[in-house]
């Protein structure tokens, strides 16, 4: 599927925050109740004047009684924010940075669990390497490195089994397959001379930088540039490391934070297509929805089905979800992230209108993210819904801390709008 260029792109409203926008179809008062339907004219008599009263008090009493319930329920239970979008677009990251920024000691703990997640994030890649080379049939710098190639390369099944431990990280429900993470350990440690040797081969160098079909990880580089120090013995994952290590999400799981006095009840999902029947039991009384898009997914196929391309995928998604009936009345964020991957992906000359003939545009950063903004924008059936967009970096924790706060920002308001506070 190819998507067309989004409508009704002239009421976009630019806010002063530079790495952000608001966008509303048509101007306020999008979240008020809307009037009461037409009813039919009956025989029956007209209200007096002292009825008409008492029945205007009633209603303002419910009124008031309502109003007072959700701010109440808004106190107790925290405002309910759900981060949706499909698989690798950063949800997870960008939760761990609200645990960075708003809830440290929950990552201190799991600190140590993700030190064998980096340690498979290491081996995933130089495996995808080793692969892509053998594919496209580039020769080896240095041919002695042939048997490093070979035992990479069979430790196919071993990372399978590996993959499950991991799926095992997030969910503590699903049994581990692997025993113990001192054989894990281990088994990195045996791998580590053929991970630095492949890595500094220009064979290998070369088969990276041709990149696209892949199916590498985005911290690929960033873990294999840092082989000896994650193969220390007392290697301890940093904060850059956990931001950075993958771990697919298969449940659903609900997060708990204050931020600057609001009280949040966050969950993250799993965003693979199999996983989003999963999703559903979730979408009662949300206050806002983060939905997140890969920008850098633009010229990749989908992980399940190579015909699909990953980011139209993600504006079809959208499209089910911004229309979705249950989100009527819901806030929509939007973050456009991996802007780091997209700017570069764009500079090496990758260019954005192969991948989406309708754009017309020069391959610049601020052309191309104009018109996938406008792709995004133009999903929404409902012309009043109001969408605030993000262009975000999410491993970046300086850009995530100014971007968290304005998303607290806007939900405050709009909760205040919506009980009648505002
Ligand atoms: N360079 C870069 N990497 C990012 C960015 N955002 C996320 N990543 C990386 O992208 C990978 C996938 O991110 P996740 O947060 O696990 O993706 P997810 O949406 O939770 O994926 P699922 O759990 O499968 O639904 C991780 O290795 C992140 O470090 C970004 O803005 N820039
Ligand atoms: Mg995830």
């Amino acid at each position: 599927m190819e998507p067309t260029a989004g409508q009704g792109s002239s009421s976009t409203d630019i806010s002063n925050n530079a790495s952000s926008s608001s966008h509303a179809h048509s101007s306020a008062g999008s979240h008020s109740i809307s009037a009461a339907q037409p009813v039919a004219v009956s025989s029956v008599a007209p209200l007096t004047k002292a009825e008409m009263k008492r029945a205007k008090a009633v209603s303002d009493a419910i009124d008031r009684a309502l109003r007072a319930d959700r701010e109440r329920l808004m106190k107790e239970r925290g405002a309910k924010l759900l981060i949706l979008g499909p698989s690798e677009t950063g949800k997870t990251t960008v939760l761990k940075q609200l645990k960075l920024l708003y809830g440290r000691k929950g990552l201190d703990a799991e600190r140590q669990t993700y030190r064998r997640v980096v340690h498979l994030n290491a081996m995933k890649a130089i495996q995808a390497l080793s692969y892509g080379l053998q594919r496209s049939n580039i020769p080896l710098e240095h041919p002695e490195n042939i048997a490093h190639l070979e035992t990479v390369m069979r430790l196919e099944t071993t990372l399978k089994r590996y993959s499950i431990t991991s799926l095992g990280f997030t969910n503590p429900a699903i049994p581990r397959k692997i025993t113990d993470a001192k054989a894990e350990t281990d088994m990195f440690l045996e791998m580590v001379p053929a991970i630095k040797a492949l890595w500094n081969d220009e064979g290998i160098k070369q088969t990276f930088r041709t990149g696209g079909s892949l199916n590498l990880q985005d911290s690929a580089k960033y873990f294999l540039d840092s082989i000896d120090r994650i193969a220390e013995p007392n290697y301890i994952p940093t904060d850059d490391d956990i931001l950075q290590a993958r771990v697919r999400t298969l449940a659903v799981s609900e997060h708990l934070f204050n931020i600057d006095g609001v009280n949040y009840r966050i969950f993250d999902v799993g965003g693979q297509k199999s996983l989003r029947k999963y999703w559903a039991p979730y979408f009662d009384d949300v206050n806002a929805i983060i939905f997140m898009c890969a920008l850098s997914a633009y010229d990749q196929p989908c992980e399940d089905d190579e015909r699909q391309n990953r980011l139209a995928e993600c504006l079809s998604l959208f499209n089910s979800i911004a229309n979705h009936k249950l989100f009527e009345m819901t806030s929509f964020i939007l973050f456009l992230n991996k802007i780091d991957i997209f700017q570069r992906k764009l500079e090496s000359g990758s260019l954005l209108r192969d991948h989406f003939p309708a754009y017309k545009g020069e391959n610049d950063y601020a052309s191309a993210t104009d018109f996938i903004h406008e792709e995004f924008l133009g999903q929404c059936k409902d012309t009043s819904k109001q969408v605030y967009v993000h262009f975000t970096h999410a491993t970046d924790t300086k850009q995530m801390r100014v971007i968290v706060l304005a998303v607290n920002a806007i939900v405050q308001r709009l909760n205040l709008r919506s009980s009648g506070l505002l």
